[in-house]
């Protein structure tokens, strides 16, 4: 075996965390999803990317059953968590949204304190024992998201109150809060100013060290400057998926192609 071969199969065995085999989803009629087959890597960024109303968000839903909660909603085909099935009948859809958490576009704060929305998850899923417990998981939670400096001192205060910026950073503390193995992110920078884009950024970088990460996003560059995988959705097919520097740089399909430099889209 050579050398490419050897590399290849170290990273099919050891790292993938989400396998998604013929996936198709229906809204009613419509055919959102179809045949969509991928391997999502475990401690990777993977970018989500292609023209509005592609079915990127229909996709990443998939992934945490968030499809479950749209009644017109019909999801087929096999996906894997860690290799157990997540549509399972067994599988308990508000558990597995806690090992698989979700940072949506508007960061949506519950009305509680900052705190609170951090402890929200822990709490409900007796995560803690006692308050020592659930104070050191909300301090990790909000180190974690790079938030914990500037709200320290005001941990009573409301979340609604914060910045845009650090708002979402308070969303993805909550997410983080349940020890999650994947975050999803559906453009989570969409709502914020650039310097606060920059810090969401950053942080996506320092996630991946223990998540899997997959991110939705319409901006091309923030795909190459955060994602090490990137995978080019078109009219609800997955066109073409691979490292991030080659989809941008030698695409396979002319789609892609014309989508990255503009032509689509
Ligand atoms: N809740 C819903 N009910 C009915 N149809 C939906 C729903 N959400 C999405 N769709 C349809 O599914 C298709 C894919 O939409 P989706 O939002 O997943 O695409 P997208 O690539 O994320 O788009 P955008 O970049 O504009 O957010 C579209 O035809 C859309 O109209």
């Amino acid at each position: 075996m050579d050398d490419a071969s050897t590399i290849e199969r170290d990273v099919t065995v050891k790292d993938v965390k989400i396998t998604a085999r013929d996936v198709q989803v229906y809204y009613g009629d419509n055919h959102a999803i179809k045949d969509v087959t991928v391997d999502i890597l475990d401690k990777t960024v993977t970018a989500f990317i292609g023209p509005s109303g592609c079915g990127k968000s229909t996709f990443l839903r998939c992934l945490n059953r968030m499809n479950d909660t749209i009644p017109i909603c019909r999801v087929e085909g096999n996906i894997t968590l860690d290799g157990e099935d997540i549509y399972d009948k067994r599988v308990d859809p508000v558990q597995l949204r806690a090992k698989v958490g979700m940072v949506f576009q508007k960061p949506n704060p519950f009305p509680k304190s900052i705190y609170d929305n951090v402890a929200y998850g822990p709490r409900i899923h007796g995560l803690t024992r006692n308050r020592a417990e659930l104070d050191a998981i909300v301090e990790k939670s909000l180190r974690r998201a790079a938030l914990w400096d500037e709200v320290k001192d005001r941990l009573d205060a409301p979340g609604t109150g914060l910045s845009g910026g650090q708002q979402q950073r308070l969303c993805i503390a909550r997410a983080v809060a349940t020890s999650p193995e994947v975050l999803l992110m559906d453009e989570p920078c969409s709502a914020l100013d650039p310097i606060a884009t920059a810090q969401v950024e950053e942080l996506i970088d320092e996630l991946r060290a223990r998540f899997a990460v997959v991110i939705v996003t319409h901006s091309m560059q923030q795909a190459a400057r955060v994602s090490q995988r990137t995978a080019f959705f078109h009219l609800g097919s997955l066109v073409e998926y691979g490292e991030t520097g080659q989809i941008f740089t030698n695409p396979r399909d002319p789609r892609t192609e014309s989508y990255i430099t503009g032509r689509i889209g």
